[in-house]
């Protein structure tokens, strides 16, 4: 018999959804029922996201400064309120806990206005804009980067660390195997759950600098944005590269295992997957994202060893080629590198989160769950 439905609430990207994933795996096996709510791409994880059902209810984001989009923004995030009322009182969750995004507004809105039970999860080293709208009335927030003292909540917050999917803890048990000169060197780059558009000209570019003797060593495993593909596709051909070039790789913690070094930008989960297995990286942080939640993240794994943080503007094909022949000649660095992130990384925090979710449905408060983990 199920202990209960928990309601989670996720913005769709998979930044969001993957760690809601983990969560609801980890909740399933303690014997709850797990619902989502999400938006509209929610059928992109039908009968992948472990739950009962997926919802949709009606969101929107005021970002607009015309006043006939903000007042249609306004009457959208009211239906949704609505709808997502209805929805709780019809499942009656044991509590809701959102993900971050837009869409879970009317959902946690309406958690707060009926007394349910909610908290949120910020997987960010900055808090998103629909968790920091959110942060005042729920009763507690679990952290990805964020830190439990000093941040603007935090007598509510505990760093739980972002909940990695099972593969990726399976890949944990992986040692870091260096490549020393001669052996294969596995490289593998990737931007997110989206791509990153800057690596499909760059890495290209950087690989044709190396000299004959590096480059025969590498394998690469590269994502590469669907309109990318061909001309990706037709540089490896040319330069005759061993190469795997997708738009996504669903065995990505398979590949992260085998990594000798990843390039990477620096969403949430990225960061977090990559010291869990404990590779070394360069993070490259996406640009122009909102409030630079990347480059924070980023920031809080170069600080312990695990990466180098490179801001796209310094960086080009021949710095690529140039940090890639240094460390493809010094193994002992990079093992280093892995060493430090492995120490970073939090592979217990599905568990801790729904430790906290546990708590915080049973009425406890944020001091008394952290007096109970003392
Ligand atoms: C542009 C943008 O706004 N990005 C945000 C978005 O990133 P994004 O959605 O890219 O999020 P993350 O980096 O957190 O997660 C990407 C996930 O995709 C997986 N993966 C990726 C490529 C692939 O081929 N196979 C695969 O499985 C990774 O292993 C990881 O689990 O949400 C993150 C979490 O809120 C934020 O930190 C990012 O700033």
């Amino acid at each position: 018999m199920s202990k209960g439905i928990v309601l989670l609430a996720a913005g769709g990207t998979g930044g969001h959804v993957f760690p809601a994933e983990a969560l609801a795996f980890k909740l399933k096996e303690r014997g709850y029922s797990v619902h989502l709510v999400t938006d509209s791409r929610a059928e992109r994880y039908a009968g992948k996201f472990p739950a009962e059902e997926i919802h949709v209810v009606p969101s929107a984001t005021i970002g607009s400064k015309n006043p006939v989009a903000v007042a249609r923004s306004l009457w959208t995030l009211w239906s949704g309120m609505r709808a997502a009322k209805r929805l709780i009182q019809r499942l009656k969750p044991v509590i809701v806990v959102g993900f971050g995004g837009y869409p879970t507004v009317p959902p946690l809105l309406a958690a707060t206005r009926l007394g349910v039970p909610s908290m949120l999860h910020e997987q960010n080293a900055v808090m998103g804009r629909a968790n920091k709208a959110l942060a005042p009335r729920v009763k507690a927030i679990a952290g990805g980067f964020l830190p439990e003292s000093g941040g603007a909540f935090s007598d509510k917050t505990i760093a739980t660390g972002n909940p990695v999917r099972p593969a990726i803890l399976a890949a944990a048990e992986q040692p870091y195997l260096p490549s020393r000169a001669g052996e294969p060197f596995n490289l593998v780059v990737f931007g997110g759950s989206q791509g990153a558009q800057y690596f499909s000209k760059a890495m290209p570019t950087a690989i044709s600098l190396l000299d004959d003797v590096l480059r025969d060593r590498l394998r690469i495993t590269q994502q590469v944005r669907p309109e990318d593909m061909e001309m990706v596709r037709g540089c490896a051909a040319q330069l005759q590269m061993s190469a795997d070039i997708a738009p996504f790789f669903n065995d990505m913690a398979e590949r992260l295992a085998k990594a000798h070094l990843v390039i990477c930008r620096s969403g949430a989960s990225t960061v977090s997957e990559i010291s869990v297995i404990g590779r070394p990286a360069v993070l490259v942080p996406y640009p122009h994202a909102l409030d630079h939640d990347q480059a924070a993240n980023a920031a809080a794994l170069a600080a312990t060893g695990g990466a180098k943080v490179i801001v796209q503007a310094e960086l080009s094909p021949e710095r690529i080629a140039s940090i890639l022949s240094h460390v493809m000649n010094d193994p002992e660095k990079l093992a280093g590198m892995a060493a430090a992130a492995k120490l970073a990384g939090k592979p217990d925090a599905a568990n801790l989160l729904a430790d906290m979710v546990e708590a915080i449905a049973a009425g406890k408060t944020v001091s008394e769950f952290k007096r109970t983990r003392a």
